[in-house]
């Protein structure tokens, strides 16, 4: 960033320095292409943008079945008035971004330049629609998680259908995220899959997840996986997430 800013720096200069503006530009007029360049400049879409950008948000790739869904759940996002109170959420919405390392403390050592390029693993395909396109909501009680998955063309298992590596990889990232919710730094320590029928590439499913139990250190949770009208079962599964001691649990 810091080279494109000098570039354009560069240009600015240029221009307002040039034999022709010095002659013909009244002086006022050159601090106006001066302050209108600047501005220019910090307007600019730069390449490395400072704000992170959050993956769970509607883009082009989505379909019509994953927008509607978004929709729905996302209407119950909004703030409920009761009187001149504010009412807790129905659900919100779980932002998603690329670099989880970039915010971890402790636990592990990782080099400055590992660190900088590790990217999570769902969210690190630049292409959109191409891969994993999710968004994730989480009740107000905290005892109920949806995700709503579009499986792009890159997931191919059998000719045709998503690999069950990577809806396994679903599960463990929304079930994962449901335990998050109710206890901090955990890790998966079991992952029990029963693949009931294929998943069509290209199609939009409903990833539900309930908490069964809390026991200690331990967090049970079964996740189905279904037709977005719920009639067909994909794949059910249970999870174990332990609080890990690594991690300061
Ligand atoms: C918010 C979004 C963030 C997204 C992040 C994405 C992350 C996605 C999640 C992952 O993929 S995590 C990566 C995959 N998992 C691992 O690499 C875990 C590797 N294993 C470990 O680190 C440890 O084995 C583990 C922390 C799971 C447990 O080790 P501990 O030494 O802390 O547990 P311990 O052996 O004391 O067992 C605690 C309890 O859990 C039980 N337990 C542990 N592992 C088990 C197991 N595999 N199956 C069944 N029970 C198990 C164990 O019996 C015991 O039960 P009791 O308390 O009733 O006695």
């Amino acid at each position: 960033m810091a080279r494109t800013l000098c570039r354009i720096f560069k240009g600015c200069q240029s221009i307002c320095s040039l034999p022709l503006m010095k002659t013909r530009l009244h002086p006022s007029a050159s601090v106006l292409l001066r302050t209108v360049c600047v501005r220019r400049m910090l307007t600019l879409p730069f390449r490395f943008s400072p704000k992170a950008q959050d993956f769970s948000l509607p883009n082009s790739s989505w379909g019509a079945e994953m927008r509607q869904l978004y929709e729905h759940y996302n209407s119950q996002c909004e703030e409920e008035m009761k009187g001149e109170e504010k009412q807790d959420w129905a659900w919100k919405r779980v932002p998603s971004y690329n670099r989880t390392l970039k915010h971890a403390t402790g636990g592990v050592y990782l080099s400055k330049i590992y660190q900088s390029k590790a990217r999570f693993f769902t969210r690190n395909i630049k292409e959109p629609g191409a891969a994993f396109e999710y968004v994730l909501f989480v009740s107000k009680d905290e005892q109920k998680c949806v995700c709503i998955f579009q499986a792009g063309h890159l997931l191919e298992g059998p000719q045709g259908y998503v690999h069950g590596g990577a809806i396994a990889t679903m599960i463990d990232t929304v079930t994962v995220t449901h335990a998050s919710v109710l206890t901090l730094l955990i890790m998966t320590a079991n992952l029990n899959i029963n693949y009931r029928r294929p998943i069509p590439l290209g199609s939009t499913v409903l990833i539900d997840s309930s908490l069964n139990k809390t026991e200690g250190r331990k967090v049970l949770i079964s996740c189905k996986v279904t037709s977005t009208d719920g009639s067909k079962l994909h794949t059910e599964a249970t999870a174990l997430f332990v609080v890990s001691r690594l991690l300061g649990g």
